[in-house]
C-alpha cells in the first residue's frame, strides 16, 4: 500500500537517460515498520546489465570532455532539486528504509551536501609542475578520470552512500552505475528523477536495480568499467576485491565496522551519556559508525549504566513516521533474530541483560533497544557488528588496558573518546587504530572529511579533498627539449 503523500516514487530503472522496465522480473520493496508492499522494481538481466555498461562508457567520452565549470555547474542543479524536494525524499526513505523521519530529513541535507561538495572541489583538482634535472625539459602531472565507476551501496543510508560516490566521480569527470541495495531502490530512483532534471540525463548517471551478485558479475568482468566502489560488508567487500582482481580495478572500500566508545573518569557523565546515546542509537543502530562496544572507566560504571538505561527506556520506539519515535524498525525479520542471538549468547556467558522487554516490540522488525552489561571478548557481542539498538558495555581500569581492548578486532573504522586531559587525548589519538577518531564529540561526519576505515573496514577515503582521488588517475608527462622558435 503506497502512502499517497509519498511522491518521487518510480517503479523502474535509468539507464542511459531512459526509463528502463524488465520483460519478467520485478521485486517487491516493502516498508519495513509494517511489511506492506510499497511498490516494484525491475531486476535487470545480464543483457540490459551491458547496455547499461555501454551506455555509461559511450557517455563518459563526452562528459570527461566537458569542463569542470559544466560539471560543477549539473552538480549544484541536482543540489538544489534535492533541496526542493527535501521533504519527499525524507518521506520517501522513512517509508522504504524505516528511519525515523527527523534523521531522514538530516540524511537527505548530508547526502545533497555532497553534490555541492564535489561540483566545488571538482574544479580544484589540479596536476603539478615537477623540477626537472634539465631546465629545458618540462616535468608535470596531469589528473584524468579513470573512466566509468561501478558503485554499490548498503540500504542504511539510501541517499547518502550513493552521493558520497558519485559526486566525486561525476566531479572527476566518470560515469556511473549505481546499483543500490534491493531493499532500498526507491530513493536511489528519486535520484535519478532529479538527476535527469539536473541535466544529467545521457548516461552520466546510471541506476541499475536487480540483484547485487548479477551486477557484480557483468561490471567486474568488463574492462570497459574501470573503477568500482562498494559500501556495505566486509564480507561482500573481500569478494569484490577478488572479483575485481582479473581486469585490475581501482576499488574503493567502505565496509563494516566494530566501533568503541571509551569514558574516561574525569569527564562530565551527563554528556558522554548523550553522546553514546546519540552513536548507538541512530539509524536504529544500523550505522557502520555506531558505537559497537562501549568502554567506561570503572569508577563510573555502575552510575552511567544506570543514566544510560533511564535515557534508553525513555525512548519512543516504534513507526518512524510518527516523530516521538527515535528507534524505528531493523531492516529484515533475521536482523531481529540476530540482535536476538547476540544477546543471548551474552547471557548465558553471563552477562546482564537490561532494558524493556521484546514482548513490547510494536512489530516483528523491531528489536527492543538492549544494555548489554559486563560483557567479555569472548562474547559474540565483542567481535561482532550488531547492527541493532544492542548496547554491550564494560568497565576499564587503565588507558592502555582499554587501548588494547578496542584494538582487538579485524575492523578499524570510527572510534570515540571521552576525556578532557590533553595528555590522554594524544594517548588515545595515537594509539586507537581507527580511520576515524571522535574525541568528546559523535558528531564526526561531513562532506569535508576524509570518510574511511582502516584493517577491514576499507581501502580509501570518501568525502573531504581525498574523496575525488578515488575516480582519478595521475598522468605524468615529461616534455623533451626542443628547439625555440
Ligand atoms: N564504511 C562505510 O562507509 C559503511 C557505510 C554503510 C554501511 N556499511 C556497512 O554495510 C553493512 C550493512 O549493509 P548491507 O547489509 O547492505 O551490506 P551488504 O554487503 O549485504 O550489501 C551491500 C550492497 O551489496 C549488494 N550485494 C550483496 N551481496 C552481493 C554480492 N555477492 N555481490 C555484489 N553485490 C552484493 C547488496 O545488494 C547491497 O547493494 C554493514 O557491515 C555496515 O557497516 C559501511
Ligand atoms: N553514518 C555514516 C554512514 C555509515 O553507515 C556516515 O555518516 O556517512
Amino acid at each position: 500500500m503506497t502512502d499517497d503523500r509519498i511522491t518521487l516514487l518510480r517503479e523502474q530503472a535509468y539507464v542511459g537517460g531512459r526509463w528502463v522496465d524488465t520483460a519478467n522480473a520485478r521485486r517487491a520493496v516493502d516498508d519495513p515498520a509494517t511489511g506492506d508492499v510499497i511498490g516494484h522494481v525491475p531486476e535487470l538481466e545480464a543483457l540490459q546489465i551491458d547496455d547499461a555498461i555501454e551506455a555509461a562508457h559511450q557517455a563518459f567520452s563526452a562528459w570527461r570532455r566537458t569542463s569542470a565549470v559544466e560539471r560543477a555547474d549539473k552538480l549544484l542543479a541536482w543540489y538544489r532539486g534535492m533541496q526542493s524536494r527535501r521533504e519527499d525524499l525524507a518521506r520517501l526513505m522513512t517509508l522504504e528504509q524505516g528511519k525515523p523521519i527527523a534523521e531522514a530529513r538530516d540524511e537527505v541535507d548530508y547526502a545533497a551536501s555532497f553534490l555541492r561538495w564535489f561540483a566545488e572541489e571538482g574544479r580544484r583538482s589540479q596536476g603539478a609542475n615537477l623540477p626537472a634535472e634539465n631546465p629545458q625539459v618540462a616535468l608535470g602531472t596531469l589528473k584524468e578520470p579513470v573512466g566509468v565507476a561501478a558503485i554499490i551501496t548498503p540500504w542504511n543510508f539510501p541517499l547518502a552512500m550513493i552521493t558520497r560516490k558519485v559526486a566525486a566521480a561525476l566531479a572527476a569527470g566518470c560515469t556511473t552505475l549505481v546499483k543500490p541495495a534491493s531493499e532500498t531502490p526507491f530513493c536511489a530512483i528519486a535520484l535519478a528523477v532529479l538527476a535527469e532534471q539536473a541535466g544529467l540525463n545521457n548516461g552520466e548517471f546510471n541506476v541499475i536495480t536487480g540483484q547485487g551478485k548479477l551486477f557484480a558479475e557483468r561490471v567486474c568482468a568488463d574492462t570497459r568499467v574501470r573503477a568500482l566502489s562498494f559500501t556495505g560488508s566486509t564480507s561482500v567487500g573481500k569478494q569484490l576485491l577478488r572479483q575485481s582482481a582479473d581486469t585490475v580495478k581501482c576499488t574503493a572500500m567502505e565496509l563494516g565496522g566494530n566501533a568503541p566508545f571509551i569514558v574516561c573518569d574525569d569527564v562530565d557523565l551527563d554528556t558522554a551519556v548523550e553522546g553514546a546515546l546519540a552513536a548507538k542509537f541512530q539509524t536504529s543502530g544500523q550505522d557502520c559508525i555506531a558505537a559497537n562496544r562501549l568502554f567506561v572507566h570503572r569508577s563510573i560504571y555502575e552510575e552511567f549504566i544506570q543514566r544510560f538505561a533511564e535515557r534508553m527506556n525513555a525512548m519512543g520506539v516504534g513507526n518512524g513516521f510518527d516523530e516521538a519515535n527515535a528507534i524505528g524498525p531493523l531492516i529484515h525479520e533475521d536482523a531481529v533474530q540476530k540482535a536476538q542471538s547476540l544477546v543471548d549468547d551474552a547471557r548465558q556467558q553471563g552477562a546482564r541483560i537490561m532494558g524493556r522487554e521484546q514482548s513490547e516490540a510494536p512489530g516483528p522488525r523491531f528489536f527492543m533497544p538492549t544494555i548489554v552489561a559486563d560483557f567479555t571478548p569472548a562474547m559474540r557481542v565483542s567481535s561482532e557488528e550488531s547492527f541493532a539498538p544492542v548496547v554491550p558495555i564494560r568497565a576499564f581500569d587503565d588507558d592502555d588496558e582499554v587501548i588494547d581492548a578496542a584494538n582487538d578486532t579485524i575492523h578499524g573504522l570510527a572510534s570515540y573518546v571521552y576525556t578532557h586531559r590533553d595528555a590522554r587525548i594524544r594517548k588515545f589519538l595515537r594509539g586507537l587504530e581507527y580511520g576515524m577518531v571522535g574525541i568528546n564529540t559523535m558528531d564526526i561526519t561531513g562532506p569535508h572529511v576524509p570518510f574511511g576505515g582502516v584493517k577491514q573496514s576499507g581501502l580509501g577515503r570518501e568525502g573531504g579533498h581525498l574523496g575525488i582521488e578515488e575516480y582519478l588517475e595521475t598522468k605524468y608527462y615529461c616534455v623533451g627539449e626542443m628547439p625555440i622558435g
